[in-house]
């Protein structure tokens, strides 16, 4: 024992590097109770619905987690499968193929922004276990506040409460990233080729935002026309950019993606194919929303054949990209 420490010491773990992959989070069920508990905490965070919370929270819990979360409900049941939740199954095997990867050199865990695990969790975890250098990794290509900006936010409160911080790191949006652009031109065109047909129309559908968001200097709507931009340039087609699964009453980012769908359909396009680049992993969003509401809404306008092509989640394509970045960020560290 080493005669200046106090008899008492506490244990002092080795010095490792975490890597924390985060995630927006899910319901724990398709049921209207587990969707309610996810929504109060999702739809409740500042960054997401910028209301003042004495305007806002008496609709939130008086009529929105009333009637919303049995309508979600059903539509997570359509996609929901025996591992759960698509959001979160993709990510735990990211999470896992990352530390695959990596070796003992990361200790590498995943968390969700809403419900488990959380972000505080998952922060405390491995700074028991030692890792004095943290790299945090919202898995959001584009930044906005309502997505990377929360999860930072979670992440600094959780760091506010310890005494020793490890030293942080933080990946930073790669909308524009020459590895990213490729592994979405590797995947789409794959999709593209798998098609026993020709798109008459491609679209990139993003999530939308409110537009007031743009007016008050999120970067979130440039972020998604530049990764458009690049990615039309990089594979020669034009895309039909448009903005997605529309919230509350307030103008959102337009075009919207089911407007786009019906004009497309209204010019007398008959085969179309849609893919959302701005989700690193399929979720409800996606394969709800596009894949199948997207698809019958199409159909029912008059056109005869409409294909989804899938995120990267955890493809080999997806995993080189996502290994890329963060070796990248962990250097020096790793
Ligand atoms: C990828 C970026 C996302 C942005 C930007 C975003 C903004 C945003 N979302 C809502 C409201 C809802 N979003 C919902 C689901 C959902 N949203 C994202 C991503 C972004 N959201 C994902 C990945 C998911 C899917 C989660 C899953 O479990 O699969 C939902 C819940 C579902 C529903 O009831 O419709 C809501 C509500 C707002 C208000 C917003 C604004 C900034
Ligand atoms: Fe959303
Ligand atoms: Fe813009």
């Amino acid at each position: 024992m080493n005669a200046h420490l106090p008899r008492e010491h506490p244990p002092v773990p080795h010095s490792k590097v975490g890597l924390l992959l985060v995630n927006l989070g899910t319901p724990e069920a398709a049921e209207p109770k587990a969707v309610k508990k996810y929504l109060k905490e999702f739809l409740s965070d500042k960054r997401v619905v910028e209301i003042p919370a004495l305007i806002w929270q008496p609709i939130l819990r008086g009529i929105i987690l009333n009637t919303r979360p049995k309508k979600s409900a059903a539509a997570y049941a359509k996609v929901w499968t025996d591992k759960g939740s698509p959001l979160a199954f993709y990510t735990a095997a990211q999470a896992d193929k990352m530390a695959a990867i990596l070796g003992d050199k990361v200790m590498v865990k995943y968390a969700m922004r809403y419900g488990n695990p959380s972000i505080a969790d998952q922060l405390s975890a491995m700074k028991a276990a030692g890792c004095n250098r943290i790299l945090i990794a919202p898995l959001y290509p584009q930044y906005s506040g309502a997505t990377t900006g929360t999860v930072l936010d979670k992440a600094y409160e959780t760091l506010s409460k310890m005494r020793w911080h490890p030293a942080l790191r933080t990946l930073p949006p790669y909308h524009d990233d020459e590895a990213y652009i490729n592994a979405l031109q590797q995947s789409v065109q794959h999709g593209l080729e798998k098609l026993n047909y020709t798109p008459d129309a491609v679209i990139i559908s993003f999530h939308g935002m409110p537009e007031r968001t743009l007016q008050l200097g999120d970067p979130y709507h440039c972020h998604c026309q530049k990764t458009a931009r690049l990615l039309s340039e990089k594979m020669g087609i034009k895309f039909e950019v448009s903005f997605q699964s529309r919230f509350g009453r307030a103008k959102w980012l337009e075009p919207a993606t089911d407007a786009t769908i019906e004009k497309l359909a209204q010019e007398g396009k008959k085969n179309i194919a849609i893919f959302a680049p701005g989700f690193s992993v399929d979720c409800l969003e996606t394969l709800e929303e596009l894949a199948i509401a997207g698809q019958e809404q199409f159909l029912e306008a008059g056109g005869e054949k409409f294909a989804y092509l899938p995120c990267l989640n955890d493809s080999d394509i997806g995993m080189e990209m996502l290994v890329k970045l963060l070796r990248r960020e962990l250097s020096g560290w790793i």
